[in-house]
């Protein structure tokens, strides 16, 4: 079984509208939409690897960011450990550097059926407010 760690970065800004890009049509839960983020390298913390796929997937420099929560999901072919962090302070502004979909959408539209099924607690938790 594939055990997998992940940081991603729910990038928010003053409007309270989230920063989302849409999975590649060949990727692991393809057409979802996700937090930018990916694998935690080995010798990398959590917060160094979200730092650099921030950069990497949508060209921001991460300055400040807060970890909200960490969830193990359970897929049929592997385990993944998620690490959520809210990033409200960044350098540039976020595109898709890979060519991916991108969207800012305001925090109370977001839905978790748009979601791979381990965001749903988080996405709710954003959509109700309690973050
Ligand atoms: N980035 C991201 N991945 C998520 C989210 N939710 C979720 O279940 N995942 C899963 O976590 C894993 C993240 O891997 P990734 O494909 O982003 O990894 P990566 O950026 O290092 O990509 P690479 O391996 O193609 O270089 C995938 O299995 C993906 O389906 C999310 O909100 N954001
Ligand atoms: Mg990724």
């Amino acid at each position: 079984m594939k055990q997998l760690n992940i940081s991603v970065g729910i990038i928010r800004n003053t409007q309270k509208e989230i920063f989302i890009t849409q999975r590649d049509a060949s990727s692991h839960m393809a057409g979802f939409w996700e937090f930018p983020g990916g694998k935690i390298e080995s010798g990398e913390t959590p917060e160094q690897a979200v730092i650099r796929e921030l950069q990497e997937e949508v060209g921001i420099e991460a300055i400040s960011l807060v970890l909200l929560d960490t969830l193990e999901h359970r897929f049929p072919d592997r385990i993944i450990t998620l690490h959520f962090f809210m990033v409200e302070d960044w350098k540039g502004e976020p595109y898709g550097k890979e060519g991916q979909p991108k969207r800012w959408i305001a925090q109370s539209q977001l839905n978790e059926a748009e979601f791979p099924p381990a965001n749903e607690a988080i996405v709710r938790a954003l959509k109700n407010n309690q973050f």
